[in-house]
C-alpha cells in the first residue's frame, strides 16, 4: 500500500539544503538545479507561453527566478525580469548576473506584470519572516491582479511554509513547484487556497542529505486508505465487526445522532446502538432500522447501556443541558473507548483532564475552547494547535478543516489530503464521529482510526462533490462511504 508522503518544516529544509550544498560543492549548484527544474515545469504546464514575467525577491527564491529567466531567454521567449529588491545572497547575485549576460534586462516596473502571459513568483520562499508590507505587498497584489497563470517557485509568496497561514497577503498560484521536499505548511489551512496544483522537484538531493531528519508531518491521500481498513474473513459474524453506541440527540437535535449512527453502519460497524431522547426513537427507526435506538429520558435508564461493550460516539446533538451533562458524565466515566465531538467537547473543555485512548474531533472553534485561545490562533498554526490539544488531553485529536490534522502524543502529526469546501455544512462532523467510532470498533487503534476515519470521510466527500460542492449534504457523504471504504479490496480478500 502507498505509504504517506513525509512533509518537512523550514528548519529541516535548511538542514537538508546545507547537507546537499556540501554534497554538491556549493549552494549555487543547487540554485541552478532549482531554476532549471522550475523552467522545465513551466514548459510542461504552459508550452505555448511566449511572454513571461519573472518577479524576483532579494533572497535565494529570487535566485531561482533569475536562473529560470535565463533559461527562458536562451529559449527565445520574451522575458521581463522584475526585481523587487537587489539580490542579497552571493548565489542570487551570480544568478542575476548570468541572467543579464543572457540578455535579461532587470527592471522594477510592476505594471509589466499585466503585459505578460504568465508570471513566475520568485519573491519569497521558505525565508518569509513576516507579513509582506509596502512594495512587497504591492507586488504580490499586482501578481494576483494580472489575471494570468502564476507559477510559484517553492512557496506561494506570502504563505508561511511551516504553519500554512497567511500573515498578510499572499499569491494565489495556479501551480506551486516545491523544491527539494514537500512542506508541511502547504497542505493545511489557508495555504490550500494559495498553492494551486502542487508539483515537487527533488533536485536529485541525495537521500543521505535527509538522513535522520524527522518529518514535521505525514500526508495521507486517498491511495493510503486501503492500507488501514481491516479485511473481512468470510466466516465472520456481526460481533466480529465491532459495536458502536452513539450518544446524543437532545430535543430538537435528533438528526445529529441519527447521522452519526448511519455513518457508523456505512463505515462497517457490526452493531450500532443509539442512546437518545425517547421522542427520537420512532423517527430514527423509520429512517435507520438497522440502528437500535434506546429512549433515554433520565440518566438512570442509561446505566444499563453503559454495561455493553463497544465504542462510545459521544456528542452529536448532545447539548449542554442537564440531560446532556448527565449522559456525558456517565459515558466518560465508563472506561470505554471514546470518540468525543460537538457539545461533548465543550463539556470536556470545562473539565480538562487526560483522556488516554480517546479521539477528540474538534473544529477550530471547539479547538479554541479546548486550548482557551482564539479561533484565529488555532488557524494561525493548525499543526501546532492539534499537537497542543493532544498533549494537554493525552488523546488523539482530529483538528477538522481544510487539510484536517491528526495529532497524538509523541507521534508525527498526519495531514489528510482530501476533502472540499462543500463539506463545510452542519452534520458533517456527526458523520465523521460515526465513521471514526466504526473504525475504532473494527479494531484500529485510536490514531489509525482517527486518520483512516478522517480520510474515508474526506474521500467520500470528494466523490459526492463530483455532483457539485454547493448543496453537498452529510447524507450524500454517508451514501458514498461504503463504496470508498471497499475500493481496492477484493470481495473475498484472503484473511
Ligand atoms: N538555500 C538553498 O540551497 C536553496 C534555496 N532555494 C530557494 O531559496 C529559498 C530560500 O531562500 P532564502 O534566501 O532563505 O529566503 P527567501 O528567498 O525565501 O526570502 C527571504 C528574503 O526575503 C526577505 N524577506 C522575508 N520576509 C520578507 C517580507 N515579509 N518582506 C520583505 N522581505 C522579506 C528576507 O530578509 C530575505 O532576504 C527557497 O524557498 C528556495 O526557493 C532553492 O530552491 C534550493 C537551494
Ligand atoms: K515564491
Amino acid at each position: 500500500m502507498p505509504s504517506p508522503l513525509p512533509l518537512y518544516d523550514v528548519a529541516a529544509l535548511r538542514a537538508i539544503e546545507a547537507r546537499a550544498t556540501v554534497a554538491l560543492g556549493d549552494e549555487f549548484a543547487l540554485m541552478q538545479r532549482a531554476g532549471a527544474a522550475a523552467w522545465r515545469e513551466l514548459l510542461a504546464q504552459w508550452p505555448q507561453a511566449r511572454r513571461i514575467a519573472v518577479a524576483c525577491g532579494p533572497g535565494n527564491n529570487g535566485g531561482d527566478g533569475y536562473v529560470l529567466a535565463r533559461h527562458a531567454l536562451e529559449s527565445g521567449r520574451e522575458v521581463r525580469v522584475l526585481q523587487l529588491q537587489p539580490p542579497r545572497t552571493e548565489s542570487a547575485k551570480r544568478a542575476c548576473d548570468e541572467c543579464v549576460q543572457a540578455g535579461g534586462r532587470v527592471e522594477n516596473d510592476v505594471s509589466a506584470l499585466a503585459e505578460s502571459g504568465l508570471i513566475v513568483d520568485a519573491l519569497f520562499g521558505i525565508g518569509l519572516s513576516r507579513a509582506p508590507e509596502g512594495d512587497a505587498a504591492a507586488w504580490i497584489d499586482a501578481i494576483d491582479s494580472a489575471n494570468v497563470p502564476i507559477l510559484a517557485i517553492d512557496v506561494p509568496s506570502g504563505v508561511d511554509a511551516d504553519r500554512g497561514s497567511v500573515p498578510g497577503i499572499a499569491v494565489h498560484a495556479t501551480r506551486t513547484l516545491e523544491c527539494i521536499a514537500p512542506k508541511a505548511g502547504l497542505r493545511t489551512g489557508a495555504a490550500l487556497d494559495h498553492v494551486g496544483a502542487l508539483s515537487l522537484a527533488t533536485l536529485d538531493v541525495p537521500a543521505s542529505a535527509f538522513g535522520d531528519i524527522e518529518p514535521a508531518a505525514e500526508w495521507f491521500d486517498a491511495d493510503c486508505l486501503a492500507g488501514f481498513l481491516p479485511k473481512r474473513r468470510r466466516d465472520s459474524h456481526k460481533g466480529d465487526h465491532g459495536r458502536v453506541l452513539c450518544i446524543g440527540g437532545d430535543h430538537g437535535m435528533g438528526g445529529a445522532v441519527l447521522l452519526c449512527a448511519e455513518a457508523a453502519l456505512r463505515a462497517g460497524a457490526g452493531l450500532v446502538r443509539v442512546a437518545t431522547r425517547e421522542a427520537h426513537v420512532a423517527p430514527l427507526l423509520a429512517r435507520c432500522p438497522e440502528a437500535m435506538p434506546v429512549g433515554i429520558d433520565d440518566s438512570h435508564s442509561f446505566a444499563s447501556l453503559l454495561e455493553r461493550d463497544g465504542v462510545f460516539a459521544l456528542g452529536p446533538g448532545l447539548g449542554q443541558g442537564e440531560w446532556g451533562r448527565a449522559l456525558f458524565s456517565a459515558a466518560i466515566s465508563s472506561g470505554k473507548p471514546l470518540v468525543v465531538d460537538a457539545d461533548a467537547l465543550n463539556l470536556l473543555a470545562q473539565s480538562p483532564r487526560a483522556w488516554p485512548d480517546a479521539v477528540l474531533t474538534p473544529h477550530p472553534g471547539e479547538a479554541a475552547r479546548l486550548l482557551g485561545c482564539s479561533n484565529a490562533e488555532i488557524q494561525r498554526d493548525r499543526i501546532d494547535a492539534a499537537k497542543r490539544i493532544a498533549e494537554r488531553f493525552d488523546a488523539v485529536v482530529v483538528l477538522k478543516g481544510a487539510g484536517s490534522v491528526i495529532a497524538a502524543p509523541n507521534r508525527i502529526p498526519r495531514i489528510i489530503g482530501a476533502g472540499n469546501p462543500g463539506m463545510a455544512v452542519g452534520g458533517m462532523g456527526d458523520v465523521l464521529t460515526g465513521v471514526v467510532a466504526a473504525l475504532r470498533a473494527q479494531g484500529l487503534d485510536a490514531f489509525d482510526a482517527a486518520t483512516a476515519g478522517a480520510l474515508l470521510h474526506a474521500v467520500a466527500g470528494d466523490v459526492a462533490a463530483q455532483d457539485g460542492e454547493r448543496g453537498l449534504s452529510p447524507r450524500d457523504v454517508i451514501a458514498r462511504l461504503r463504496r470508498v471504504a471497499n475500493a481496492g479490496q477484493s470481495a473475498h480478500a484472503p484473511a
